[in-house]
């Protein structure tokens, strides 16, 4: 597992959007130059949004390979199919739809008008066995190792849809769980869990704004996983936050680093 979280400040959120889509694209051509293909987890969430749509208007996006890039989600509202408030939905207008991605390759989590209906567990049992399908005896369990998992952090410190204090954050085998009661809307969601979110090389935390900054600095100044999910997600190789200045105001001086930009 990596070891201290690493933490980048910008200057605001624009850029920090931009900076995060032009390191995405690094990321993903440089896993694609070694081994053919890339795999990314997208988050849902203002940051993830405006990271896919600065993306999609980098002059640089077509450095990736988008027939070679399987894309999963971290997590997702569990709606009907379309439903603008989905995270696929809106991955889909901000980046998706605009560039030429390999459909089979795009795995987004059931809708509640979808295949397993509004059976919430159904729906978080197939997505688990649709990532333990694609999981290789090279990776660490029934997860395949994403080169890049990303994830917006909630003003509460939530992490994809793990909620302070929920049962879905105390989950320690399932890779995959129907959420129940979350606390922001919708109350129905689908998340992958700590366990899985960890079996990523990389995980990128991302958060932009004052409503962001007591969560950041309570993840970043050991708190416990139940009750900030957000201190619990780290990558194997690294763990990255990227912040604006907002969200890193509030952070202990020993923590900010000294030469961001
Ligand atoms: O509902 C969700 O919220 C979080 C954070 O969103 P933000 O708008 O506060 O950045 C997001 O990471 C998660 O994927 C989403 O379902």
């Amino acid at each position: 597992m990596s070891g201290a979280p690493q933490i980048v400040v910008h200057r605001d959120k624009e850029l920090m959007a931009q900076a995060a889509a032009a390191r995405l694209i690094t990321r993903i051509a440089d896993a694609q130059a070694a081994r053919g293909t890339a795999s990314v987890v997208l988050t849902g969430g203002r940051n993830g949004n405006g990271l896919l749509a600065a993306l999609g208007a980098s002059p640089a996006r077509d450095a990736v390979d988008w027939a070679r890039l399987d894309l999963w989600w971290g997590d997702e509202r569990f709606l009907p199919e379309g439903d603008p408030e989905r995270n696929v939905s809106q991955a889909r207008e901000a980046l998706l739809d605009h560039v030429p991605v390999d459909p089979a390759r795009v795995r987004p989590m059931a809708a509640s008008d979808g295949p397993y209906g509004n059976d919430v567990e159904a729906a978080a049992a197939a997505y688990a066995a649709q990532l333990a399908a694609a999981a290789g005896p090279e990776d660490h369990g029934p997860v395949p190792t994403f080169d890049v998992l990303m994830l917006g952090v909630g003003p509460d410190t939530h992490i994809a849809s793990l909620f302070p204090e929920h049962p879905a954050v105390r989950e320690t085998e399932r890779t995959v769980v129907g959420v129940h009661g979350s606390p922001k809307p919708p109350p129905i969601r689908i998340s992958l869990t700590l366990p899985a979110i960890r079996a990523a090389r990389e995980v990128w935390l991302l958060a932009a704004g004052e409503d962001k900054a007591n969560a950041a600095a309570i993840a970043l100044s050991g708190a416990g996983e139940l009750q900030a999910p957000a201190a619990g997600a780290r990558g194997r190789a690294r763990t990255l936050w990227l912040l604006d200045a907002a969200a890193a105001s509030q952070l202990p001086r020993e923590l900010y680093p000294p030469a961001s930009a």
